[in-house]
């Protein structure tokens, strides 16, 4: 048992960074201190780059602007999202560490049914560094935890499980409902909290929400682009949901595992539903055509990377969403610029990055 004066070091402290897309000021990091300090923030400021955004004292931080953005990727930059929380996938691409957890900044600490306050950090890292079985269907849920395991029948060939690119945490108090239930169920709080972990199977998607989001960059950061969405863009709120999209039919198709469940974090603000339904809107509707495409995608078996299955994904974007509508081939335009971006940051190991360095705090 580590005596209190040799506190343990924080899982993954230098392997991870935490990525904040923020229009607000930042106090929520008070509540999140505890647990958040000892990591560094990348906090990706949307809105005017003129704008004084106050990060709370004792923190390690970088944070990007517009300016910053344009600085960095020139022509490029088109593909990040203005006035929409898409811009937070820009905290994904210049990060230079192997995980990534992102969270709003209207998420706080949630408590357990003892009271006991969430790390919800820590639960995502457990949830990441622990096998996935996407394959077969474990009935008692995730068999790593402690008190659980794989039940009679579960096949022994497949208990090792594959590694996990996901890990998708929930939300307490203000759940993340599309316009259309917000308006439906104005009042309506979350307070089932769920003591569960599941494998999303393969071959299933799902609504990823990027509020309380954890994922392994290495292995699937080049597929995590959210989209093109909000200033000057037909669509809006449905940037995680592309995200997720994408990457579950690619981490199907590589043999990775994608987590929903613990933890939760208290989700504190509702935003206007109207608004919401004004963004949402095409999303709504386009989405019923998207998805029997992302249930049909099917991926070459040279496709064995993540930048190589993406620009497979809009190839097909092009050729199979352009005739819903003409954004789906800026969209495709877009996916490949992010993937030209981030292999512009992100050389291969021993490459030289030529994009600028951190902005000036
Ligand atoms: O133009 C914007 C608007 C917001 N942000 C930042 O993004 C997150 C989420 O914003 P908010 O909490 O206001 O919106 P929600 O409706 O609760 O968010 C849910 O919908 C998804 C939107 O795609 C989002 O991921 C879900 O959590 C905050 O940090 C805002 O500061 C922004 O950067 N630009
Ligand atoms: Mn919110």
């Amino acid at each position: 048992m580590a005596s209190a004066s040799h506190a343990s070091t924080p899982l993954l402290k230098d392997e991870l960074d935490i990525v904040i897309p923020t229009i607000r000021n930042l106090d929520f990091l008070e509540m999140w201190r505890p647990f958040f300090q000892p990591y560094h923030l990348i906090i990706v400021q949307d809105g005017d780059p003129n704008k004084t955004i106050r990060v709370p004292e004792g923190f390690d931080y970088d944070l990007y602007n517009r300016n910053d953005i344009t600085r960095m990727l020139g022509p490029n930059s088109t593909c990040i999202s203005s006035k929409d929380s898409a811009c937070r996938c820009f905290g994904y691409m210049v990060s230079k560490k192997k995980y990534i957890y992102t969270i709003d900044d209207d998420c706080f600490v949630a408590k357990d049914p003892s009271g006991k306050d969430i790390n919800a950090l820590e639960q995502h890292i457990k949830n990441l560094l622990s096998p996935s079985t996407p394959f077969f269907f474990n009935t008692l849920y995730d068999p790593y935890r402690d008190g659980a395991d794989f039940v009679r029948g579960y096949p022994f060939s497949l208990r090792e499980g594959v590694p996990t690119a996901i890990s998708h945490g929930l939300w307490l108090n203000i759940p993340d409902y599309d316009a259309p239930t917000q308006l439906v169920k104005p009042l309506e709080r979350n307070t089932r909290y769920v003591d569960a972990i599941l494998t999303i199977p393969k071959g299933t998607l799902f609504p990823m929400c990027g509020m309380n989001l954890a994922f392994d960059r290495e292995l699937i950061g080049p597929a995590m682009y959210f989209g093109l969405m909000g200033d000057g863009q037909p669509i809006g709120r449905y940037d995680d949901m592309w995200a997720g999209w994408c990457t579950k039919v690619i981490t199907d198709h590589l043999g990775l595992g994608v987590k929903t469940g613990l933890p939760y974090i208290w989700h504190s603000k509702a935003s206007n539903p109207f608004v919401n339904l004004k963004k949402e809107y095409n999303g709504i509707f386009w989405q019923e055509e998207l998805i029997p495409f992302f249930q049909s995608v099917s991926l070459p078996k040279e496709a064995t990377t993540a930048q190589k299955c993406y620009l497979e994904l809009a190839k097909q974007v092009r050729t199979k969403l352009g005739k819903v509508d003409g954004y789906f081939n800026k969209l495709a335009d877009a996916m490949v610029t992010w993937i030209d971006a981030w292999d512009e940051l992100n050389p291969p190991k021993g490459g030289v990055s030529t994009a600028n360095g951190p902005p000036k705090k």
